[in-house]
């Protein structure tokens, strides 16, 4: 067998592999070693060549594999497209069926501005302290400084719209010398509601960080007296800060539970009760609302809402020759928290009437809600929605306090228990009374869920689904002087 035989096949030829014709016998070694030089480096060439023509190959397999690969992948998806796309048909097709394609048009557009405006922050919106100056004067001033701003709307004369500022806004001359405080526009509202005069005796309930305080004591000119509560000790450090930053004098801060009103301090001309709430209006400032609010709390703060309302209508003197009023107010857009406890309040204050907010805008309170029915005056409160009204989701309503009858009643039984607690005579009672009665008083450091499970009142939506229905759990635990408020504080920061 020859040289070539041996080889195996595609094995490049030896590279030292002389042609006879290029040499004759008389040649020199050293043109010998050129000629090999050349050959040498014409087969390397050739075997490049082959090497680079084997990957164009392989590279061209690989495309086409991917190529065919990629339209698998298409076929797919659009198969699984035609698929929603049919499920999304056949719905349509039912609603068009049922309601006519305007009604659906309609639905779907509601449906899809009520996502997006949830989604959306709200513009900047800041509240002229009239204390200070004026809103003008204020604009003017801001302008000055590079901000761009208009007012709110027709329905307020101290708000005023940010758009954009070359300044931080919150750090601004003017706001350091409380000429302006940052106010969602929706948190005006109970405010306006309220109408406080000059020169009377009013309680902030819930007022920490003090945005409304602040505004209460702007219309009553720094007249009369405001007593700004709040049951969390350390919110209530902002609201002094801005109570002194505003130029705020007729106002005591104090930090009770608000349950503990009337027995702390009664007689009020009018009330505030901005309540602590599951904050379903703001999801736009803090989103992680929806994700970290459990079911438990949205069954919970109902419960506390409701002692709290009963404590600010019993806070009210009906006698009072200016007011008799009591706003309750929410961020939040649940019915549970809004017209549940009102109506529950109706029901158990028979001394108090729904009248009107006097806020020229807004939706009707509902007077029915999925087999739920509400007093009928329930259509006097207000709703508001960000995808309707361009503000945070808001709720308010007001009462008029008509006698005081009731409220003596409750007074005097209050007296009692509280000088019981004093006394600490209290689980004493409760021992003895434990089978008899569920109107005892709680002890201080049980936590609310387990009060609710001990009296079968874990499941509180359920309670309000009859009009007539005889819950008085609420009014009974407001009696409980445990603060549950730290679940809202979050929330009540983003409404300042
Ligand atoms: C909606 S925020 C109030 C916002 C305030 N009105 C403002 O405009 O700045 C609710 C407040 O209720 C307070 N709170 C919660 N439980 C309370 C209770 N049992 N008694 C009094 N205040 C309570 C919270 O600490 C929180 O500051």
């Amino acid at each position: 067998m020859g040289r070539r035989a041996k080889r195996k096949q595609g094995e490049p030829e030896p590279l030292t592999f002389l042609p006879k014709s290029k040499l004759s016998k008389g040649d020199h070694p050293g043109k010998k070693r050129k000629l090999e030089r050349e050959i040498d480096n014409k087969k390397v060439l050739e075997l490049l060549l082959d090497i680079e023509k084997k990957a164009h190959i392989l590279d061209k397999e690989k495309k086409k594999e991917e190529e065919l690969a990629n339209a698998e992948l298409q076929n797919n998806i659009e198969q699984m497209e035609n698929f929603i796309l049919l499920v999304y048909l056949i719905i349509l097709i039912n609603w068009v069926i049922k309601k006519g394609r305007s009604a659906y048009v309609e639905q779907l557009m509601k449906d899809m501005a009520m996502y997006y405006a949830n989604e959306i922050s709200r513009p900047v919106t800041i509240r002229a302290n009239t204390l200070r100056t004026s809103r003008r004067d204020l604009a003017q001033a801001l302008v000055n400084r590079g901000v761009n701003l208009e007012p709110i709307g027709k329905w307020t004369k101290v708000g005023l719209t940010v758009f954009d500022s070359s300044v931080p806004i919150g750090a601004t001359p003017e706001y350091l010398a409380g000429h302006y405080i940052l106010q969602a526009a929706s948190s005006f509202l109970p405010v306006m509601a309220l109408a406080p005069q000059e020169n009377e005796k009013i309680l902030d309930m819930a007022s920490a960080p003090g945005g409304k305080t602040t505004y209460i004591a702007a219309l009553m000119k720094n007249t009369g007296i405001i007593f700004a509560n709040d049951s969390n000790k350390e919110r209530t450090k902002g609201l002094v800060s801005n109570i002194y930053r505003l130029g705020i004098k007729n106002t005591i801060v104090c930090n009770y539970d608000g349950r503990q009103f009337p027995t702390v301090i009664g007689g009020f001309d009018r009330v505030l009760l901005d309540a602590p709430c599951s904050g379903t209006g703001v999801i736009s400032k803090d989103p992680s609302i929806k994700i970290n609010k459990l079911e438990k709390d949205f069954k919970l703060m109902p419960h506390l809402q409701k002692q709290l309302i009963l404590s600010a209508i019993d806070s009210v003197d009906a006698k009072s020759s200016t007011g008799g009023y009591i706003v309750y107010s929410t961020c939040s857009v649940t019915i549970e928290e809004n017209e549940e406890v009102v109506n529950y309040a109706l029901l158990k204050r028979p001394n108090v009437k729904l009248v009107e907010t006097d806020l020229d805008f807004g939706q009707d309170g509902f007077t029915k809600y999925r087999g739920k029915v509400f007093h009928p005056s329930l259509k006097l409160t207000k709703r508001y929605y960000p995808h309707v009204h361009n503000m945070d989701g808001f709720f308010v309503s007001k009462f008029k306090k008509f006698s005081n009858a009731f409220a003596e009643n409750k007074e005097n039984k209050d007296n009692e228990k509280v000088e019981k607690i004093k006394k600490g005579k209290i689980n004493e009672d409760n021992k003895k009374n434990e089978s008899s009665s569920k109107t005892n008083i709680t002890k201080k450091s049980q936590p609310i869920e387990d009060e609710l499970e001990s009296l079968g009142l874990d499941d509180i939506s359920e309670d309000n689904e009859n009009l007539e229905s005889d819950d008085d759990s609420s009014e009974n635990e407001s009696e409980n002087l445990e603060s549950d408020d730290e679940a809202n504080e979050e929330n009540c920061n983003l409404l300042f």
